[in-house]
Parts: structure tokens; C-alpha cells; sequence
């Protein structure tokens, strides 16, 4: 190997923090303290995952989750490694994980001014057949004076700090916006650091690709019909491509990096959808503004709903700009008819 090969100055995603840090003089280091905690547990899920010894975290837990999830035995790890860090971080005082009926509330003494919000292990159903899967977060500043209530974790997406995703594909990747665009650092199991590769990501204004779990089609709404409809059959050019891995992280990521639009409807089955706001869609919806797209219920901007219950669901379509808005096209239209 030459030596041109190794970078002996490279940006790691805690020097680029810092950086980050060092453009507002009033930060205090919390945000890249809570990083610090967030990223060894994102670490040790990762190393898990590749491990051949992860064969004793396949299977279910044997319950289900406040949601209706049959928990898997990593649905579980994945929970108190994030539960385990952010606690002893000194940075959270409140925190909202899927698997966690109530809020978790930090030990004063340990308390800090950031609320977490996650989803410790998404795409449970692809685990046993080792299908990427992920991890998602977001960020919130305490509002309330005292002790945490729910109510510093029931704010709108707009509030976000920082969010971000890592996804265990065939690489480990963290993708992280704290507010001024969107970079990806992959991880280099070699070092154990995350080394900045996507600088400034910015999605396709309009993508090839629809992402949807078509087999609820009975179910649909007919705006939703009429787009995927629509998609299928153009009145001109070419159709979209189809793609559905089921891990909202993975098909977000693809989303992102190549265009197209992902969505998660409400259906009659399910009437609010499927995803749930605080953990899955917000983060996500942050970082697709973030990187220039979009991402609605149908008839409004994901990060404007004021939650009013930490595991609601909300219906969601995200990606590209141009695909997003025909998809509130279509929802338009139905509401004026
Ligand atoms: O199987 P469906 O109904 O298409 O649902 C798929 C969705 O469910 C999820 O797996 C739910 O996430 P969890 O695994 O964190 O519960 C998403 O990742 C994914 O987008
Ligand atoms: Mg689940
Ligand atoms: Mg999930
Ligand atoms: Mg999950």
C-alpha cells in the first residue's frame, strides 16, 4: 500500500464537531459530549452486528413494545447501550426511546440540558436475515425549568438541535445535521472512528425511485393510489423504479443519496401510519430538509406537527423536492374535491 493512502489528517465526526463548536463562542462542548456517547453506542451495536457471535442476539425477546413491536433480543441491547450512555454523558436529562413506554428520566445529579429522542434499533424485522438496519436520533434543548416534564419532549421537529441516523449496511455509516446541512462519516472499524467521506449531502431535486410497502395497496387512500399510480404509468417518459428494504434508515439513506421518494402512508388499516414521530420520522424529516428535500404528512411539513403523545404516528412521504410536492399535489386535489 503507498502511504498517499493513509490520511494522517483525517476529520474525524468528533474533530468535525469540534469545529462546529468552535463557530459559536458560546457553545459549552455538551453537543460533542452527547455525540461522544451516542457514537460508542453506535460503535458497539455495529461490532455486534458484523460479529459472528451475534448469533446469541438473534430472535425475540419474548415481548412486545408499547407500539405493538414484537421486540428482538437486539432491539433490547441496542436500547441500554443508548439508555446506558446517554445517562452517564452528563449532557441528558430526559430521554424517548421506542422501547420505552414512558420517558427516562436522567438522576439529577447526572442531568444536562439536552432531551434525546430514539429509535435504538430500526428495521427489528431485518435482523435475522442480516438486511441493513439502523439507529435513530434526535436532539432537544430542556425547556421547561425544574425537573424534565413530557412536555420538553413533545416538541415540534423545527426545535431540533442536531439529528442524525447510523446505518449497519455493508459499511457502518453516521449521517448528522446539527442544523447547517448534512455529512455522512463512515466508520473505520480499522481506527474505530468515524471519518468524514459525504461532505455537505444534498438530495436530486426529482429521483427515478418510488419507496413504498406495496402489498398494503388495498388499504390505501386514493390519493396515494393515484400517485404510485401515476408513477407506474406516466402519461409520458419512463416509470419509476421500485424499492422497499423495510428499514426506514436504509431506504431513507438510498432516498437521500440517489433521489426519489419515500413514504410510509396512513392506510385504513392503519390510519395514522406506521412511523412514529418522535423517533423516526422527525430525525428523518430534519435531515431530508437539511440536504434540500422534503418531507410531509401529505398536508403538512413533518416538522410542524406539535406532538401530543411520545409514540404517535404520523404518515409520511420524504425525498426529493419535486417528488415530494406531487405527492401534496395529489392530497390537494382530493381535499378540494
Ligand atoms: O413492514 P412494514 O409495515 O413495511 O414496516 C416497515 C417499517 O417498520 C420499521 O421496521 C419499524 O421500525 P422498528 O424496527 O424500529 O420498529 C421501519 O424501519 C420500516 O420502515
Ligand atoms: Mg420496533
Ligand atoms: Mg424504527
Ligand atoms: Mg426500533
Amino acid at each position: 500500500m503507498s502511504s498517499a493512502a493513509l490520511d494522517t489528517d483525517c476529520m474525524t465526526l468528533v474533530r468535525w464537531l469540534l469545529g462546529e463548536q468552535r463557530k459559536h463562542p458560546s457553545a459549552t462542548g455538551d453537543l460533542t459530549q452527547l455525540m461522544t456517547a451516542i457514537l460508542a453506542a453506535v460503535k458497539a451495536v455495529s461490532s455486534a452486528v458484523r460479529k459472528a457471535g451475534i448469533a446469541k442476539l438473534y430472535g425475540i425477546a419474548g415481548n412486545t413494545n408499547v407500539t405493538g413491536d414484537e421486540v428482538k433480543k437486539l432491539d433490547v441491547f441496542a436500547n441500554d447501550l443508548f439508555v446506558n450512555m446517554l445517562r452517564s454523558s452528563y449532557t441528558t436529562s430526559l430521554m424517548v426511546s421506542e422501547e420505552n413506554e414512558h420517558c427516562i428520566e436522567v438522576d439529577t445529579e447526572k442531568q444536562g440540558k439536552y432531551i434525546v429522542c430514539f429509535d435504538p434499533l430500526d428495521g427489528s424485522s431485518n435482523i435475522d436475515c442480516l438486511v441493513s438496519i439502523g439507529t435513530i436520533f434526535s436532539v432537544y434543548r430542556k425547556i421547561s425549568d425544574g425537573n424534565p416534564t413530557v412536555r420538553d419532549a413533545l416538541q415540534p421537529g423545527r426545535s431540533i438541535v442536531a439529528a442524525g441516523y447510523a446505518l449497519y449496511g455493508s459499511a457502518t455509516m453516521v449521517v448528522l445535521s446539527v442544523g447547517n446541512g448534512v455529512n455522512g462519516f463512515m466508520l473505520d472499524p480499522a481506527i474505530g472512528e468515524f471519518v468524514l467521506t459525504e461532505r455537505n449531502i444534498r438530495i436530486k431535486p426529482r429521483g427515478k425511485t418510488y419507496s413504498i410497502n406495496e402489498g398494503y395497496a388495498k388499504f390505501w387512500y386514493d390519493p396515494v393510489k393515484d400517485y404510485i399510480e401515476s408513477k407506474k404509468y406516466p402519461k409520458s417518459g419512463k416509470p419509476y423504479g421500485a424499492r422497499y428494504i423495510g428499514s426506514m434508515v436504509a431506504d431513507v439513506h438510498r432516498t437521500l443519496m440517489y433521489g426519489g421518494i419515500f413514504a410510509y402512508p396512513a392506510t385504513k388499516e392503519s390510519p395514522k401510519g406506521k412511523l412514529r414521530l418522535l423517533y423516526e420520522c422527525n430525525p428523518m424529516a430534519y435531515i431530508m430538509e437539511q440536504a434540500g428535500g422534503l418531507a410531509t404528512t401529505g398536508t403538512m411539513p413533518v416538522l410542524d406537527v406539535v406532538p401530543e403523545a411520545i409514540h404517535q404516528r404520523v404518515p409520511i412521504f420524504m425525498g426529493s423536492r419535486e417528488d415530494v410536492e406531487e405527492v401534496i399535489d395529489f392530497f390537494k386535489k382530493y381535499e378540494s374535491s
